[in-house]
């Protein structure tokens, strides 16, 4: 039922009437509301949470042939693994809405005058839109915009006309009521029959966007709908309903009203009466009025339903996962994949896991992925398990301005490490001439070239070294890079026994478990040159981790070992705590000279 509120211009008063105290308790045309969902929750609780939630609304029972979701999933254990994935009807739920229909053009004026009363939830706008709730500009001039003088001249047209209007005698027979429709078309035409006018304007874009907004939702696009706010009309209101089968639904059969909005009240108004709302929003109502005879204001009950796509993903998967469960929110992205690392107490619901992540990191994620080992070859690949989208596991990442291919299935890629390659690279000038041992698909090394002289990238893993390839010429830096596929003690010896020796100034080591261990290809690589000889040492960046009590000496200890000498001014840093108690460090030298000139431990 709607309460109605016409305003007139006495500045002190509120001549307000109301048809019905109360809203009353009414069907819903397409679900019917069984179930609460807040019905088990404790008293404080359903009286402190405010805003929209799974807990609270009604849930709306499905029609026969589906299957009934009247039960909060809470007693329903989740289904784990099997392939019937998501019930999306499960997080439908209704709220029963107040709602101020207030004249189009002065929605936007009421909304930020009434915004504390308003129902301000995320992503649901306060003004709404519903089917009907628009007609042109030239109809609504021609018209005037006052109901009731609206259907004065209705009457007078057919009392001229016709020597009597409807309510004058019998009722009408079918032939003659269709001939009164079509006699009305001829004297109120488009007015009355708003479909019509519609049908009969083609002008191709205005209707195509005449036909979005007649869908009446705050947004409504097929699976991914938000949220959808209808009226709840009364049965006395459904005068017109047997024309609408002539003339469309969104023919509401009462008087014309102009182009209205609705603005959605603070949830607390559900269920008022036009009395109990605030003075407040009474007072701002009045003052309007004040300025224009013509404003009409309606308190319509209605409901707002909130689907699937609206609700967040930590929302859906509290719901979904058993009580007590830890929701695994966090998750890596690299270009479109989603990679999980989830807890065993997780796995019988991975699916259902990655189905919601994927829903809800649409279009950017495609695929979600699980690691379902820890990484031990020698390449630093992952086993991944493809849970939910595509199956392709090439994608690109962009990192500062820079595009990379990689494979996850066949090649190393850590986004975390982002910020310390930018660190790294802010070390290096124009002069430099960068030797990266562990490329990979080159992060470090491509980065490098944009900024440095010249690049030395090498890989042990071919197909990395494919993709190093690709991604220097997809960033136009091929003629800066030279790549090498070889064992990365070998290319250290191999680069520094060349004549490129004198260039090199930095060395990066990004091999986090051992790439220390491959320091003693250090030992001698210049021996063969005069001690004498004017030569700048390189700087030796080499990174490694460590879960001693005090990590800095742990791996200053390693690197003494593996040089066979102590490096002096050294500078150690923490780059990332990668599990409770284990460090990721970097350590950076000038290599000693008397490990560049000592006996070599290993020929080339
Ligand atoms: C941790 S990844 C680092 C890659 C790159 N620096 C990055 O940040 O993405 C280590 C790389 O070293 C490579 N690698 C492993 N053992 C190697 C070896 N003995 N010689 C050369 N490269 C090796 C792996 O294939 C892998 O690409």
């Amino acid at each position: 039922m709607v309460t109605k509120l016409f305003l007139t211009l006495r500045p002190h008063s509120l001549p307000l009437y109301t048809l019905y105290p109360k809203f009353p308790t009414l069907s819903l045309p397409s679900f019917t509301t069984t179930a609460t969902a807040d019905q088990q929750l404790p008293h404080h609780l359903k009286l402190s949470s405010y805003g929209p939630s799974l807990r609270k609304g009604k849930i709306p029972s499905m029609p026969l042939s589906q299957p009934s979701i009247q039960n909060h999933p809470e007693e329903q254990p989740p289904q784990a693994n099997d392939d019937c994935l998501l019930d999306e009807d499960k997080f439908v739920r209704i709220f029963d809405m107040a709602a101020l229909r207030v004249p189009s053009k002065d929605c936007f004026a009421f909304e930020s005058r009434l915004r504390g009363h308003l129902l301000n939830w995320p992503r649901i706008r306060n003004i709404a839109r519903v089917p009907g709730d628009d007609i042109v500009d030239e109809l609504a001039q021609l018209v005037g915009n006052h109901p009731n003088e609206e259907e004065d001249d209705l009457v007078s047209v057919n009392r001229r006309l016709y020597g009597k209007a409807e309510d004058d005698g019998e009722p009408l027979s079918p032939v003659l009521y269709r001939e009164k429709l079509v006699k009305t078309f001829s004297s109120r035409g488009f007015v009355k029959f708003r479909n019509l006018a519609r049908l009969s304007r083609p002008k191709r874009r205005k209707k195509k966007r005449e036909e979005e907004k007649g869908k009446g939702n705050a947004k409504r696009t097929g699976r991914n709908e938000l949220a959808m706010v209808e009226v709840v009309e009364d049965d006395e209101e459904q005068e017109g309903k047997d024309m609408k089968g002539l003339l469309g639904d969104e023919f509401v059969g009462k008087k014309w009203r102009g182009s209205t909005r609705l603005l959605l009240l603070d949830e607390r108004y559900a269920n008022k009466c036009v009395e109990e709302l605030p003075e407040a929003i009474k007072a701002v109502l009045k003052e309007n009025t004040g300025q224009s005879m013509a404003s009409i204001f309606e308190l319509v009950r209605c409901k707002l339903t909130l689907f699937y796509g609206y609700w967040q993903m930590n929302e859906i998967l509290e719901d979904l996962l058993p009580k007590g469960m830890i929701i695994p929110s966090a998750f890596e992205t690299v270009g479109h994949i989603a990679h999980l690392n989830l807890r065993d107490e997780h796995i019988p619901y991975k699916k259902l896991i990655a189905k919601v992540i994927l829903d809800k990191n649409k279009p950017k994620i495609q695929t979600v992925v699980n690691k379902i080992d820890v990484i031990h070859n020698d390449y630093r690949t992952m086993q991944l398990e493809v849970l939910a989208g595509n199956h392709s596991l090439v994608t690109t990442v962009v990192e500062s301005g820079l595009r990379f291919q990689v494979d996850l299935a066949t090649v190393y890629w850590n986004s975390r490490l982002a910020t310390e390659r930018q660190r790294l690279l802010n070390g290096f000038t124009r002069n430099d001439v960068v030797c990266d041992v562990f490329s990979g698909v080159g992060p470090i090394a491509i980065s490098a070239a944009k900024i440095v002289k010249r690049v030395y990238a090498n890989d042990l893993n071919p197909y990395a070294i494919d993709y190093l390839e690709r991604n220097c010429v997809l960033n136009k830096l091929e003629r800066k890079i030279k790549v090498f596929n070889m064992d990365g003690r070998r290319f250290i010896i191999a680069m520094f026994s060349s004549e490129r020796a004198h260039s090199i100034t930095q060395v990066v080591m990004n091999l986090p478990n051992d790439a220390a261990e491959f320091l003693d290809a250090f030992r001698g690589v210049l021996r063969e040159r005069p001690r004498d000889e004017e030569f700048s040492l390189p700087t030796i960046h080499v990174y490694g981790f460590s879960k001693a009590q005090d990590p800095e000496f742990d791996f200053h200890e390693r690197i003494r070992i593996s040089l066979s000498e102590v490096a002096v001014d050294v500078e150690m840093r923490r780059v990332r705590l990668v599990a409770p108690g284990k460090w990721m460090l970097c350590a950076s030298f000038v290599l000693p000279k008397s490990v560049a000139f000592a006996k070599p431990v290993l020929e080339a």
